[in-house]
């Protein structure tokens, strides 16, 4: 094992997926079974006794790869020194909320986590926003760490990207690791924009695989789209497993790379690539290589497919000029 721990930053440790994402990493699921991995968990201050028995059950798991675990309430002490940041600590969206009305609410932290970061964090930060409203959240962090390369924030869409496959796979009756290429555009919310033109299936058009527009447009695009929505309506609370499940593919992947001839959904800050405004942090096909993320360049979108793709990123616009107008950025 290697002698150095990697810091990991959680905020919202005390949190619905901040108990499942604390055992995950630390049993390895993020670094692998050969690297150990120091906790730094953030939580407000009335949610730290509660994070104590967190704590408690972690060391209690004797994992072989957690080398330690320190919490606390200050971002500046939490986040010092930490090489992966992943912020889920947002107050969730509740039956009947849109992803907007959580804006202001959540905007106020992730203005002084961006600044915190700025501050202290390692050189080779890795940042990744879960909570919600994602997006906006990663660009107000981003906004406030003028020091740190704005290709180290990302948001999560890859809960997304596993919805969107899982659902495909259901539909053809074929496994999973069938499934490549998929794509999640646009923002983390019921308008983004899962993309069946550009995925395969065993290596065929995963379009004409299906061949059902009508399917396409009418079923699974809304599925994908709105599924966090039918698991807060089932559940009566937001999706947490899977949300923890998706943020250390999403976290590890940007380790590891992705796999030859693959690609994942992360929403990062754009560059103008398909139309997609500058600055905004929206979802792009992405290939990651030595750490780094690079947009798929080159596919072709059809009218259908542009039509959804500006929907949603001018969604992200109106989130962007809100929170601006709220001072955030
Ligand atoms: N991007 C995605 O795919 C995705 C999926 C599921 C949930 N989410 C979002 O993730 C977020 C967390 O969800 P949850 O179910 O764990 O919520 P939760 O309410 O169970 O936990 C959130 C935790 O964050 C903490 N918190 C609040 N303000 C904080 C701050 N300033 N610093 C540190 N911690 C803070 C709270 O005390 C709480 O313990 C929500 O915004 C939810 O909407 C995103
Ligand atoms: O939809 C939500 O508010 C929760 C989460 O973002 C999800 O997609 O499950």
């Amino acid at each position: 094992m290697s002698p150095t721990p990697v810091k990991v930053a959680v905020t919202g440790a005390a949190g619905q997926i901040g108990y499942s994402l604390l055992f995950r990493i630390a049993s390895g699921a993020l670094l692998g079974p050969d690297t150990p991995v120091e906790l730094r968990l953030l939580e407000i201050t009335p949610a730290l006794k509660s994070l104590e028995g967190v704590v408690m059950e972690l060391d209690d798991c004797a994992f072989p790869t957690l080398a330690k675990v320190e919490i606390g309430d200050d971002a500046e002490k939490v986040f010092d020194g930490v090489n992966h940041a992943l912020l889920v600590g947002a107050r969730p969206r509740g039956p009947g909320m849109e992803r907007g009305d959580l804006l202001e609410a959540n905007g106020g932290i992730f203005a002084p986590q961006g600044k915190a970061l700025n501050k202290v964090a390692a050189d080779d930060i890795r940042i990744t926003v879960t909570g919600n409203p994602a997006n906006t959240n990663a660009l107000i962090a981003m906004s406030n760490a003028p020091d740190i390369p704005t290709e180290r924030f990302s948001a999560l869409t890859r809960l997304d990207h596993n919805r969107a496959i899982s659902q495909l796979a259901a539909k053809l009756g074929v496994p999973v690791t069938d499934i490549t290429k998929m794509t999640i555009w646009g923002n983390h919310s019921a308008t983004q924009y899962p993309d069946l033109f550009h995925a395969e299936v065993g290596g065929r058009n995963a379009a004409e695989a299906v061949g059902d527009q009508e399917w396409l447009a009418n079923t699974f695009i809304p599925t994908v789209a709105k599924r966090g929505a039918a698991i807060i309506e089932a559940r009566g609370a937001s999706s947490a497993a899977s949300a923890a499940s998706a943020t250390i593919d999403h976290a590890r992947t940007w380790v590891e790379g992705t796999a030859e001839g693959d690609w994942v959904s992360m929403a990062v800050r754009s560059d103008g690539s398909y139309g997609v405004e500058e600055g905004l942090i929206s979802s792009f096909p992405v290939t990651v290589k030595d750490g780094a993320w690079s947009i798929v360049q080159g596919l072709d979108i059809d009218e259908f497919s542009r039509g959804k793709i500006d929907a949603s990123v001018a969604e992200i616009a109106e989130e962007r000029d809100a929170v601006k107008g709220l001072g955030l950025i």
